[in-house]
């Protein structure tokens, strides 16, 4: 009786808790470690409530420059911690702080009493600041002596120190002003390029995602609480079976929005790192002449040489408001040459990689392989296999119904050059004979463009339609359910879906263990916010923070 009475002051399952026991061939009150109970808490214990302060560092009050470093008209200094008043108090030699949250114009003045500068002074009572600590802000003039002088002020007060990388966001994680998708977007906004980018990530830190999953994890607890309460108590407290098929429901509609939520084509993995768009064909073809073309800069060496790429070229390049990375590679063929062959190697690796594959070719080429045809009858697509056979390129099969495709990779093929050839002639009538797979909403997967790198001519047809390509992939951040956006989001989200699915598979046959699953599905969930387990992923999260935010 004794084992059930602890249970219940730790909120655990006595009889799930027999059952491990059983199974680990121990008593079950030697279960009552303080890592068992953190393991198998319905909800676990927030990492978040279960540290000190201390070990956190928080009894120490940080400081640094937010702002951009070099010269700039105003320059903002932030402080927080248990001292910000002090700083504030010091800087400005007043005893009374300014009023809380309104700019104050103040004298500031450095440790010997020299004026450093006249700015704007802000301060921030805990709990409601961005740390949800005691902070001030100092809005000085943005020339280095002045902030120099500033920082070198605030590093001679007593319990005052520079501020780490990511610090300020990581003491507003830990007070649970912010959450871990909350405190990715805004890493995010603050590294974001463009527009698409800045509008998904703002959506994100504003706390969108935080929702959908806050609201799973809601709906998964109380599922887990009634597996647990008819475990433990539906003997003699008469709870209906009933309530395990609400449950079965509960599980089966959360498994489908994840399901529908993980299949989105990882838009917003897409959106958030770019697009990546790979460059391929023979040596010669204009590969290199492209990426220059599109990035308006000489990013890669161009000469009729051929075989002049061999490595990896990459540029980033904003297209529309969307990121897109370009790579321009290597021309793909047979060759003895042992550096090229890595090239060629490379290049392969990248297409596979690619989420968009542009696969150039030169307009004489394809005319020559037209006329030595019988009839003068030939499609792009059996050039393609013919003269650049095995691409072993996601994308650019043209067998689409073999299955193997990922119907998310896309490709379009630019046939350059048609400066040289009769673009109106026999070019046209071979164009117009080629089979095109659809794709949707006007972009059609093996879409063609000719043009020229020389004359530019085609060239805004061809960035129309890898604009809208892109667009298709990442879709619009602002439309329907927020997208994921990182890997570690993917990979929590699978293993929840199994978890689930695992719970409907073996919840007749074993509750106790299925409820397990529950359990799994819930941590995984947590673990994606931040609410538990937290800690493994928190430096990586922080490392790509700079100082002062
Ligand atoms: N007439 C004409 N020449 C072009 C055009 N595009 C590229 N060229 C020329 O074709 C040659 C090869 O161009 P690149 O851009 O280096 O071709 P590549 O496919 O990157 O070549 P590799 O590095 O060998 O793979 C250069 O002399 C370019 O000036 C075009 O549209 N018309």
């Amino acid at each position: 009786m004794a084992f059930v009475r602890k249970c219940r002051l730790l909120g655990l399952c006595s009889r799930r808790l027999a059952h491990v026991a059983r199974t680990k061939h121990q008593t079950a009150s030697s279960l009552f470690t303080p890592d068992f109970v953190q393991q198998y808490h319905p909800w676990g214990v927030s990492a978040r409530f279960s540290s000190s302060a201390h070990e956190y560092g928080f009894d120490s009050t940080i400081f640094a420059l937010s702002s951009g470093h070099g010269k700039c008209g105003v320059a903002v200094v932030r402080v927080t911690g248990p001292h910000a008043s002090s700083a504030v108090r010091l800087l400005t030699r007043r005893p009374v702080l300014p009023a809380v949250r309104r700019a104050a114009l103040k004298r500031l003045y450095d440790s010997t009493g020299e004026p450093l500068d006249r700015g704007l002074v802000i301060w921030f009572p805990g709990p409601h600041s961005f740390t949800g600590e005691d902070s001030c802000e100092f809005h000085v003039h943005g020339g280095p002596s002045v902030v120099t002088s500033l920082l070198q002020a605030l590093g001679n007060m007593e319990g005052l120190r520079p501020a780490e990388a990511g610090e300020f966001t990581k003491r507003a994680f830990q007070n649970g002003k912010l959450d871990l998708t909350e405190v990715e977007g805004l890493a995010d906004l603050i590294h974001a390029e463009t527009e698409a980018q800045r509008k998904q990530a703002l959506r994100q830190m504003e706390g969108d995602l935080s929702r959908l999953y806050s609201d799973w994890s809601r709906r998964l607890l109380k599922c887990v609480a009634n597996v647990e309460a008819y475990i433990d108590f539906s003997e003699d407290e008469n709870i209906e079976a009933g309530v395990l098929d609400d449950v079965e429901r509960e599980v089966c509609q959360l498994r489908e929005e994840l399901e529908r939520h993980l299949s989105d084509g990882r838009r917003g993995e897409r959106l958030r790192s770019g697009v990546q768009v790979a460059i391929l064909g023979k040596p010669n073809v204009g590969k290199s002449s492209l990426l220059n073309a599109v990035c308006q800069r000489p990013a890669a060496i161009v000469t009729p040489v051929a075989g002049t790429t061999r490595d990896v070229v990459e540029s980033a390049v904003n297209l529309g408001g969307y990121p897109v990375l370009l790579s321009d590679t290597a021309g793909l063929r047979e060759t003895e040459d042992i550096v090229e062959q890595e090239g060629v190697r490379r290049a392969r690796q990248r297409a596979q990689q690619a989420d968009i594959s542009v696969l150039v070719l030169d307009a004489t080429d394809v005319m020559a392989a037209v006329s030595r045809q019988p009839g003068h009858y030939l499609t792009l697509q059996q050039y393609v296999q013919d003269h650049i056979p095995d691409l072993g390129l996601q994308g650019t099969t043209f067998d689409t119904n073999d299955g193997t495709t990922n119907p998310t990779d896309s490709y379009l093929i630019v046939v350059n050059k048609s400066d040289l050839v009769d673009a109106g002639g026999s070019l046209g009538t071979l164009l117009a004979s080629s089979e095109l797979a659809t794709e949707g909403d006007g972009a059609r997967d093996g879409d063609v463009c000719v043009m020229s790198c020389l004359t530019g001519e085609g060239m805004d047809g061809f960035l129309q339609l890898l604009q809208l390509k892109v667009k298709l992939m990442c879709g619009n951040p602002l439309a329907g359910n927020p997208s994921f956006t990182q890997a570690r989001h993917r990979a929590h989200l699978t293993a929840c879906l199994q978890a689930l699915t695992s719970y409907a598979g073996m919840c007749e046959r074993d509750l106790v263990l299925a409820a397990e699953e529950l359990r799994t599905g819930l941590r995984h969930l947590g673990k994606i916010t931040g609410k538990m387990g937290a800690e493994e992923i928190l430096d990586v999260i922080f490392r790509d923070f700079c100082i002062g935010k």
